[in-house]
Formats: structure tokens, C-alpha cells, sequence
């Protein structure tokens, strides 16, 4: 046996021994093991291999490594097994073979499938994408520890759990979310076989540009032959004759060739934004058709900058570029032809030189891709950047952070400056090496002619020709040097619009989707859980059964999971796992056309689309009459306002519908929720963008539209909760409380903590009047031992102030403002950590206070607060407060009151301040790790 596996070392048998030893390498390096010390395996599974023709020896080698070396049981050899193989097997450099979102789900049957070799062709790539992810996202410990949790009997998503902590699940989730989005880079020629591919359905202009083509090439070939006569048979022995003729057909030839040019200009003229039209529209296509989770990987600004920037880089190239790469190359093969056709020796010299001519600029090439593409990745982060401040302008001058908002400005371009120089230097230095080789080989090629002639083997026609040809050849490659930049260019441009195109449709597309033809009688949501973005699940476990109609609010803190019911009952995103059902048919298997007929959803978000009123109303249902357009606005109290426009309901909105208010926004987004005449109508905190008298309003006005109809809707104001059928209470992602508003009071749980805390706080007269008992305001801690007279006293100092949203009330550290309660709205508390970047400490809503530390003096505010929605807020001064103390003071000491509140700031503030450095380690700890820094996430 050793003798044996010694003369396969030696290579005496004809097995590729080398590459062997290699997979074995890599899997341990793929492993971060060392091979251990007695030696690899790669010899004896030779040794099998050959008696045993027709097995895969390679695998055998990689399940020999699991199990008789690293201890994994024979169950992971299919799942784990086939994945290192497959993964071994890419060579460095080569395509990774891209796997889509459909390929993600189903763990559980993929590895059954390769276990019991049922596998199908492709899911030795999955195993390897999995073997991939395990490796990128954890390590090859906890590769290495999956396999080995892989025993028989043990279910995948037991392993999952054991080994990651996370269902199967989620690890699919954060499996298919680790898939690349980025193509390896490639180069001019894919590009160029692209580009062909987009203008082949345009065939009459790609038959004119042929034909400019071949003429053009033609001519090139012939006017050597021709200058080789006119020299040769009629300069040099003077005949007329020849001389005449030549000069005809090289005039001829010259005018053909003009027309020929002109074929090319148009075709390539109209070629170019016809192929480029398509791409828009693909990639347009390819927007609508991918899910909100998907496209919530793309940054605005990236997407905006295919449109705005890249589609026209690549036309560009189309036009310029490529026909002119594409003509070119043609007239040089074309001047090659003939000159082998002159002189065979000479057209051979010209072959190789000019093959070196190439060869070197096209290293240099490489790297001008790479320079380009980083360019285009820094185009997209700049134009981002500048979205978000324009949209974000009026929160960064009130939080002041102009300056800092600069820096990252100037750090973006100090990258794109970075990336742009190599862009530039490179493809410049790839037209200055190409001409400068080709110029080399020119100087050789004409050396090597007069050589020749000198001892007579070639004529001085042939060196005339020569001279022709290589002018031809030069002025050829010289262009096609010159357009390469052009080229480089366009390659990062396509790279970009490929890493959009090709990301995978995750829209499921169910085959025999059905229309949902009998009456809408139930809502069910069916073990449902949900998460965003990896490993973090945003619904658990949610059931819920509802007839219909019925009228059901979703309460519960900031970030418990509200708006995400809302958005899987109207199908912005699926369900993780469970269903979301409707009679008894699972949303997913009904026709997207009678779902969404079914549903209307109204936000917080009133942005309307360019355009008329009209236009507006009528996107929720296209095929709607004027009248039921009017009917529609009727219903939301908006027509009456309409008709006093000079244009009526041809109004433009304006961008955004910014030459309307907020509550006339909201309207006509309610009038084309009504224009569907939903059977679910979901409300996801409809009024909360509107100030206080606006709101006021619009709730009568949904009050009217909701009754009878079955309603979600989401809110943070409880006061109208005592009016529904049902109210679900969130927290977590959990629904944790489910009942009647009396019913939740009486279980006195985290329903009846929010009622509490919201009651007493009354809004009348339509946000004019704010008022709030004593009892309540004894409810704050600093307030707790106020007696009641001095408690009235603050009560009756209380100043209502009506608030913006983006409005900062206290800045952090700083020692001014306010104390406040919220009356309504919600506001955000916020730290900054050291790299400048934000940290949500709490979002504040109904009933809870802030600022309390601006009434003890030269206190600094631990944190910024800023109000996320229009906010009433009743508020205190420190004057204030002193102001109710003095009626007690009796010297310049602090009253008896002053001291108790005082202790108890100074209580709380030290508490305060342990929250907070726990929070910035934790930040700093997950800013270490892997997870990106989502203010909202931790919330
Ligand atoms: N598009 C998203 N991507 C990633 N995470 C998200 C996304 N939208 C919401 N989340 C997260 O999901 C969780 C639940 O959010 P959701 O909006 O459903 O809460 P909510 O109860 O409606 O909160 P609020 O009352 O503040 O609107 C939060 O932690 C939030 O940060």
C-alpha cells in the first residue's frame, strides 16, 4: 500500500497528482487548519481512486478529510461535503457561480438531497454557497462545528440552533442576504459582447453599420494593392494607362468609403439610444419587480446614479467606443490580409509586433477597469450624501452639524479625487503604451522592408504598400487605443447597471396565482414571523384570526412591530415564516390584481406624485370615472377645497405635492384609498405627520370612511382606541395583549401602563387647548413629592407650545432649555458617539417627559431631543419652577421643595448617565463587530 501511494507521489500512475495534493491544501487552508503532521490523505484515496474507476476521487478525498481526520459524522458529507468540494474546485480568478434567492430556502431539503445523493445539478453549488456564507459570515470553527452537529436523527434546524443560536429560518435569511451583490470585475470584451447582445434585435441598422463596415475594411485592403501597382507597373516604368486607372479606382474607392462612413454615423447614432432605451427600461422593470427587502439593499443614490450618470457612460461607449473599436479592429485585420497577400515574411513580423503592441497595454488595462468601477462605486456613495443632506437640510442646521456633515463631505471627496486619478492615469496610460507599441512595431516593420529591399527580395511598390499599410494599421490601433478610456469607462458604468440587473427577482411569482373571487369574510395572520435584515427577528410568532369587518387597533411602544403587520398585510414584504391568510388562501397564492383591490393602506407619509390632482386621486384605481374621482374627494372632505382651485382638480401638486398642506395631502391620499372601495383598510398612524388642528380633522373624517369596513390602524394616541372591536398590543415584535379596550384595563397590563400614561392628558378645541391633572404630573418622579398646592401652581405655569417635527428642543451638553411632557407626537433622544454618528437612546411618546435636567442649574443635557412628528408639548422653565419656590422662601437657601426635586434629579441624573456609557460600549462593542450602526435598531 505505501509502495503503492509512494509511486502514485512519483507520479507513475497517469492520476493528476498534483492537482490532488491541492485540494487537499485548499481545504485545509479553506479550514485555517494545517495538514496534519503523518501526512495527507491525497496518496491512499489515489490508491482507491484507481482500483475503483468512476468514482469522484476528489470528493471522496474532501469526505475522507471530515470524517477520518476532523471527526464529522457521515450525515455532513452531503451538505458540508460537497460544499468545501465545490468551493475547492473554483480556481482563484475564476466566475463564482452566483446562486439567486430562490436557492436559499429549503436547507433542510438540500442537505437531505445530497445525503441521499437525490441531489440535483445545482445544489452542489448551493452546498457551496452555504459553505461560503458559513465561512464569510461566522468562521471554519463554526463551519467545522456545523458539520459536526450534522448527526443522524438531528433536524437542520436543530444544528442551526445549536451552532448559530438562530433558526434555520434566519440563517437562510442572513444566507441569502450575504450573497454578494458585486459581480467579479470584467473586462472590455464581455462588455463589447453585451453591448452586441442589446443591438441585435435592431437588424437593419446593425446590417447598415455591417455593411459601412466591410466597405470601410474592403478599401483598406485594396489601396495598398493599388499603391503597389500605381508604383510598381506604373510610376516606375511610366505608364499612363495604369496610372490613370489606379488613380480612378483609388478615388472611387475613396468616395465609396465616404458614403460607407456616413451608413456608420447613422447607424450608430440611432443604434446607440435605441440599445440604451432598453436598458433604462430593464432596469426600471427590475426596480418595480424587486421586493422592498431586496431594495432596501440598493442606497437611493446608487440607483440615481445608474439613471442619471451610467446609462449615459454606456451609451456613450455604444456610440463612440464600441463601433469605433469594432471598425477599427476590422480594418486592421482587413491590412493584415493584404499584407500577407504583399509579402509573407514582413506581414508575420507585423503580426508579432503588433501582438506585443497589445499585449502590454492590456495589463495596464486591467487595472484601469478596476480604477473605473471604484470610481462609479465613489459616484454613487457622493450623490447619496448630497441626497440625504438636501432632503435632511433643515435637521442639520438645527442640530448643528453643518460642519461635521462637511468633514464627511470632504472625506467623500477626498476618495472620489483617489479613485478618479487612477481612473484617469491608468486609462491614459493605457492609450500611451498602446500608441507607443504600436509606434515601436511600425519603426521595426518599416526598418525591416528597407532591409529587405536593399538585397532585392522586396520591391519598392511593396515597400510603398508597406509604408500604406502600416499607416493604415497605425492610424487603427491609434484609434482604438484612443477610444479604449472611453471603453475602461463604460465597463464600470455596465458593472453597475449588471449589479442591478442581475440581482435576483425575489418577488415569489406564484405559477396559478388565484383571483380572490368570493367575499372577503376573514383576516388571519398565522404563526407569522418577520424580520428585515438579518438576525433580528421584527414579528415573533404573531396570530391573529379577525372576522371581517372589524375595526382593530395596533398599539404598543416605538419599534414593537406595528407598521411591520401593516406591511405584511399589504404585501410590502412576506412573512418570514407563517401566513398571512384571507378566507383561507394565503396572500402569496392570490392574484396580485384582486389583492390589491382589496386593500388600501394610508400613512404617515402625504408625498404625492408629480403631477394634477386629478392624477393622484386616480392612481388608486386607473380605470376610475371623473364622477367616482369626485366622489372619491367628496368622501374625503377635500372636493370643496378642490373647486375653489383656479384649475380645479387639473391642479398641479407640485414636486411632492409640496403646493398643498399637509392635511390637503392627506386628503387626497385618502380619496384614492376610498376610490378602491377597499374591504381592508389599513392605517398606519395616518395623521401623525400633520400638527394638531389638521389631525383633528382628518380623524373625523376617518372616523365616517372606517366605519363598517375592516381597519388596521395603527396609533400611538390611545384616545380612540375605546371605539374599536379589537385592540392588539405589541411589544418586542411580540403580540403580547389582544382585547377590548375595558378588557385590557381590567388585565392592567401593557395596554392599560400606556392608557395610564396618557390619560389625564386631555387635547381639545383642536390642539388649542393642552391640559394635564395633578395627578398625573405626581406621577413624575420629580414632581412626587410636591405638595399639592405647589403642584397646582406648576400646573397652572405650564406653557403649551405647538412643535415642528425635526425640531431640536435640548441640545447635548449644553445646559439650556426646558422641562417638557408630551402632550402629543414623539421625539427622539440621541448621543453622540465619538465618530460623529448618532446613537437612539429612547423615543419618547404620549406622556412622557424629557429635559428635566435643564431645571437644575448648570446641569448639562445628557442627551439632543428632537421631535420626530408635530408635537404639543407643555413645558417648564427653571424661572418657573423658582418662581413657585419663592412663595416659600423665606432666605437666599433653597426651599424645602427645591432640595426634593433637586435629590431627585441628581438621582436620576446618575442613573442617567450609567444608561448612557452602557449604551456607548455596546454601540462601540457592535461598531467592532459586524452589525452596522442602526440608530433606529436600537432603539
Ligand atoms: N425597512 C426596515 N429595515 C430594517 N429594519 C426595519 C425596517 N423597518 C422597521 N425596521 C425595524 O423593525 C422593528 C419594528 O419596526 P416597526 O416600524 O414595525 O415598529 P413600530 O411599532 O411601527 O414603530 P413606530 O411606532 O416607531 O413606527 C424596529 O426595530 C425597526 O427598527
Amino acid at each position: 500500500m505505501k509502495e503503492q501511494a509512494q509511486s502514485v507521489m512519483q507520479g507513475r500512475f497517469k492520476f493528476p497528482t498534483r492537482r490532488f495534493q491541492r485540494v487537499e491544501q485548499r481545504v485545509y487552508e479553506l479550514l485555517k487548519l494545517n495538514i496534519p503532521d503523518e501526512g495527507g490523505l491525497a496518496a491512499s484515496v489515489l490508491v482507491s481512486a484507481r482500483k475503483n474507476s468512476g468514482t469522484d476521487a476528489e470528493l471522496d478525498l474532501v469526505e475522507r478529510i471530515l470524517t477520518e481526520r476532523l471527526g464529522c459524522p457521515e450525515a455532513a458529507l452531503g451538505l458540508i461535503g460537497v460544499g468545501i468540494l465545490n468551493l475547492v474546485r473554483v480556481k482563484p480568478g475564476d466566475d463564482v457561480v452566483m446562486v439567486n434567492a430562490d436557492d436559499v430556502n429549503d436547507l433542510d431539503g438540500l442537505a437531505s438531497r445530497l445525503a441521499s445523493h437525490a441531489a440535483q445539478a445545482r445544489d452542489a453549488i448551493r452546498a457551496g454557497s452555504f459553505v461560503r456564507f458559513l465561512l464569510d459570515v461566522y468562521d471554519a470553527r463554526v463551519l467545522l462545528d456545523f458539520a459536526r452537529a450534522m448527526k443522524p436523527g438531528v433536524s437542520i434546524d436543530e444544528v442551526c440552533r445549536s451552532v448559530t443560536g438562530k433558526p434555520a429560518v434566519m440563517l437562510q435569511l442572513q444566507w441569502g442576504e450575504s450573497l454578494s451583490r458585486e459581480r467579479p470585475l470584467k473586462g472590455i470584451l464581455p462588455f463589447m459582447r453585451w453591448a452586441a447582445g442589446l443591438l441585435r434585435p435592431y437588424h437593419f441598422f446593425c446590417w447598415l453599420l455591417a455593411i459601412g463596415i466591410l466597405i470601410q475594411t474592403i478599401y483598406a485592403m485594396l489601396m495598398p494593392l493599388w499603391l503597389n501597382q500605381l508604383f510598381d507597373h506604373g510610376i516606375t516604368p511610366h505608364n499612363a494607362h495604369v496610372i490613370w486607372l489606379t488613380l480612378a479606382y483609388l478615388i472611387g474607392g475613396f468616395l465609396v468609403t465616404a458614403v460607407a462612413g456616413l451608413g456608420i454615423d447613422f447607424s450608430v447614432s440611432t443604434l446607440g439610444p435605441k440599445a440604451l432605451n432598453d436598458v433604462r427600461r430593464r432596469v426600471f422593470d427590475k426596480l418595480l419587480a424587486l421586493s422592498s427587502r431586496s431594495l432596501n439593499r440598493f442606497k437611493s443614490g446608487d440607483v440615481v446614479t445608474i439613471f442619471a450618470a451610467d446609462v449615459f457612460i454606456v451609451e456613450n461607449a455604444v456610440i463612440r467606443a464600441i463601433s469605433g473599436i469594432v471598425s477599427k479592429s476590422f480594418l486592421m485585420i482587413g491590412s493584415l490580409i493584404t499584407a500577407f497577400a504583399l509579402d509573407w515574411r514582413m506581414a508575420l513580423t507585423t503580426i508579432i509586433l503588433l501582438a506585443i503592441a497589445f499585449w502590454a497595454p492590456r495589463q495596464v488595462s486591467r487595472f484601469a477597469v478596476k480604477a473605473s468601477y471604484a470610481r462609479k462605486v465613489e459616484d454613487g456613495k457622493i450623490a447619496g450624501f448630497v441626497k440625504e443632506t438636501v432632503q435632511l437640510l433643515p435637521m442639520i442646521r438645527t442640530l448643528h452639524i453643518g460642519g461635521h456633515r462637511r468633514d464627511q463631505f470632504n472625506g467623500y471627496t477626498s476618495d472620489i479625487y483617489d479613485a478618479s486619478y487612477k481612473q484617469y492615469l491608468l486609462g491614459e496610460l493605457t492609450t500611451r503604451a498602446t500608441v507607443f507599441a504600436v509606434s515601436a512595431a511600425q519603426l521595426g516593420i518599416i526598418g525591416l522592408g528597407a532591409v529587405l529591399s536593399l538585397s532585392g527580395t522586396v520591391s519598392g511598390g511593396v515597400v510603398v504598400a508597406y509604408i500604406g499599410l502600416l499607416l493604415a494599421i497605425g492610424g487603427a490601433a491609434g484609434g482604438i487605443a484612443a477610444l479604449i478610456p472611453t471603453a475602461i469607462q463604460a465597463v464600470g458604468s455596465w458593472q453597475r447597471i449588471e449589479s442591478l440587473l442581475s440581482y435576483p427577482d425575489d418577488q415569489p411569482v406564484v405559477q396559478n396565482a388565484m383571483p380572490m373571487n368570493e367575499p372577503l369574510s376573514r383576516v388571519a395572520l398565522r404563526d407569522v414571523s418577520f424580520s428585515y435584515v438579518g438576525d433580528r427577528l421584527n414579528l415573533d410568532d404573531v396570530t391573529l384570526e379577525t372576522p371581517v369587518p372589524r375595526r382593530i387597533a395596533l398599539v404598543g411602544p416605538s419599534g414593537s412591530g406595528k407598521s411591520t403587520v401593516i406591511n405584511l398585510l399589504s404585501r410590502n414584504y412576506d412573512a418570514t415564516s407563517g401566513s398571512v391568510v384571507l378566507n383561507d388562501t394565503d396572500i402569496r397564492e392570490i392574484d396580485d390584481r384582486s389583492l390589491f383591490s382589496l386593500i388600501a393602506v394610508v400613512n404617515q407619509d402625504t408625498t404625492l406624485f408629480d403631477g394634477s390632482i386629478r392624477y393622484n386621486i386616480r392612481i388608486g384605481r386607473m380605470d376610475a370615472t371623473d364622477a367616482e374621482i369626485e366622489q372619491a374627494a367628496r368622501a374625503a372632505e377635500i372636493h370643496s377645497f378642490i373647486v375653489t382651485l383656479p384649475n380645479g382638480y387639473e391642479t398641479d401638486v407640485g414636486e411632492g405635492g409640496k403646493l398643498l398642506s399637509g392635511g390637503q395631502r392627506q386628503r387626497i391620499v385618502i380619496a384614492r384609498a376610498l376610490l378602491r372601495d377597499p374591504k381592508i383598510l389599513l392605517l398606519d398612524e395616518a395623521t401623525s405627520a400633520l400638527d394638531a388642528e389638521a389631525e383633528a380633522a382628518i380623524n373625523d373624517t376617518l372616523a365616517r370612511v372606517t366605519a363598517n369596513r375592516m381597519l388596521f390602524s395603527v396609533t400611538h394616541r390611545l384616545s380612540s382606541c375605546p371605539d374599536m372591536d379589537l385592540i392588539c398590543a405589541f411589544r418586542d415584535g411580540k403580540l403580547v395583549e389582544t382585547g377590548t379596550h375595558d378588557e385590557l384595563l381590567a388585565r392592567n397590563g401593557l395596554y392599560a401602563g400606556m392608557w395610564e400614561k396618557q390619560s389625564d392628558i386631555s387635547i381639545a378645541n383642536a390642539g388649542q387647548d393642552v391640559a394635564i391633572s395633578v395627578e398625573r404630573l405626581r406621577k413624575i418622579p420629580l414632581f412626587a413629592s410636591v405638595p399639592q398646592d405647589d403642584l397646582e401652581r406648576v400646573r397652572a405655569m405650564l406653557r403649551v407650545e405647538e412643535v415642528q417635527a425635526d425640531t431640536v428642543l435640548t441640545v447635548e451638553g449644553t445646559a439650556t432649555g426646558r422641562f417638557y411632557i408630551i402632550a402629543r407626537g414623539s421625539v427622539e433622544s440621541t448621543v453622540r458617539l465619538g465618530d460623529g454618528a448618532t446613537l437612539t437612546m429612547e423615543i419618547l411618546e404620549v406622556g412622557d417627559f424629557f429635559g428635566e435636567f435643564a431645571l437644575l442649574e448648570d446641569v448639562p443635557n445628557p442627551t439632543t431631543c428632537r421631535t420626530r412628528f408635530p408635537c404639543l408639548l407643555l413645558s417648564l422653565s427653571r424661572q418657573d419652577l423658582r418662581h413657585v419656590a419663592d412663595l416659600h422662601r423665606t432666605s437666599g437657601e433653597q426651599s424645602q421643595m427645591e432640595k426634593e426635586i433637586a435629590a431627585t434629579l441628581d438621582r436620576r441624573l446618575d442613573a442617567k448617565l450609567d444608561e448612557l456609557v452602557g449604551r456607548r460600549l455596546e454601540a462601540r462593542r457592535s461598531a467592532a463587530g459586524t452589525a452596522p450602526a442602526n440608530a433606529k435598531d436600537r432603539a
